[in-house]
């Protein structure tokens, strides 16, 4: 079948073609106007609770790099915040640029980063994340920005298991990684309900975007880029600029943990 990508044909503005959700009321990413999100005190703070053994298998699924783990238990959760109950960990991946002036998904009034990381948890209270993934309550994405700077030896590994997944279809074991060394020093957030930035564009994520970014060099980005969103067989396309733009706020409330 015709599948998704970022390129002319079947990139972004093409994914309402198939994926009619593409133009609905709380589509993801946005651009955070600072200006115009509201303090919350009612706000508790994230709790992220993850278990290095959970980690799996990192992947390249011909639209990003990806890490998955076991959520077969509460091993790695995500609880507080501006959710109620347990979200388990399922996968992490990034989003980025062919250069290093674009590549995030939210934007913060109007500025782009050079990369995004995404953690996808899903709700316990359904019975697995493939039920999760379209409820309205189902999945909780939290957002870290990459921000061009000094090298980050805590993407070394991910970046030292790239060379062997640079084709789409690639995996490989991916052991006792510890996602808590991606999270920023503040966890200070953003929050607001959206979709997922890929089809299929369930809305049924809450965000929650750091206020804090990480760092990364344009050495490591260099590395992000030497991925391929083609398999083996066909005619090599870098993976880059693997983004969704901001969509319409549509009138939704952006709520802020922080003064
Ligand atoms: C390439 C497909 N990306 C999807 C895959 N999943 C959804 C589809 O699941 C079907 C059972 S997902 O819930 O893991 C997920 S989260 C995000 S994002 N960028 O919004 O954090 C995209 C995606
Ligand atoms: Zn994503």
């Amino acid at each position: 079948s015709h599948e998704w990508g970022y390129s002319d044909h079947n990139g972004p503005d093409k994914w309402c073609e198939k994926f009619e959700i593409a133009n609905g009321t709380r589509q993801s990413p946005i651009d955070i106007q600072t200006s115009g999100a509201s303090y919350d005190k009612s706000l508790k703070p994230l709790k992220l609770h993850y278990d290095p053994s959970t980690s799996l298998e990192i992947l390249n699924n011909g639209h990003s790099i990806q890490v998955t783990f076991a959520d077969d238990d509460d091993s790695s959760i995500l609880t507080e915040g501006p959710i109620s109950g347990k979200y388990r960990l399922k996968q992490f991946h990034f989003h980025w640029g062919a250069s290093d002036d674009k590549g995030s998904e939210h934007t913060v009034d109007g500025k782009c980063y050079p990369a995004e990381l995404h953690l996808v948890h899903w709700n316990t209270e359904y019975p697995s994340f493939v039920e999760a993934v379209s409820k309205p309550d189902g999945l909780a994405v939290v957002g870290v920005f990459l921000e061009n700077g000094a090298e980050n030896p805590n993407l070394q590994a991910l970046l030292d298991a790239m060379d062997a997944i640079k084709f789409k279809g690639k995996q490989n074991s991916f052991t006792n990684f510890d996602p808590t060394v991606l999270l920023p020093k503040s966890l200070d957030y953003w929050t607001y309900l959206g979709s997922l930035t890929t089809p299929p564009l369930y809305e049924s994520v809450t965000w929650i975007v750091c206020k804090q970014s990480i760092s990364v060099s344009s050495e490591q980005m260099k590395k992000f880029r030497s991925l391929l969103f083609t398999a083996e067989d066909k005619k090599d396309c870098c993976m880059v600029n693997n983004y969704r733009p901001p969509q319409p706020l549509k009138g939704r409330e952006v709520r802020a943990s922080f003064k």
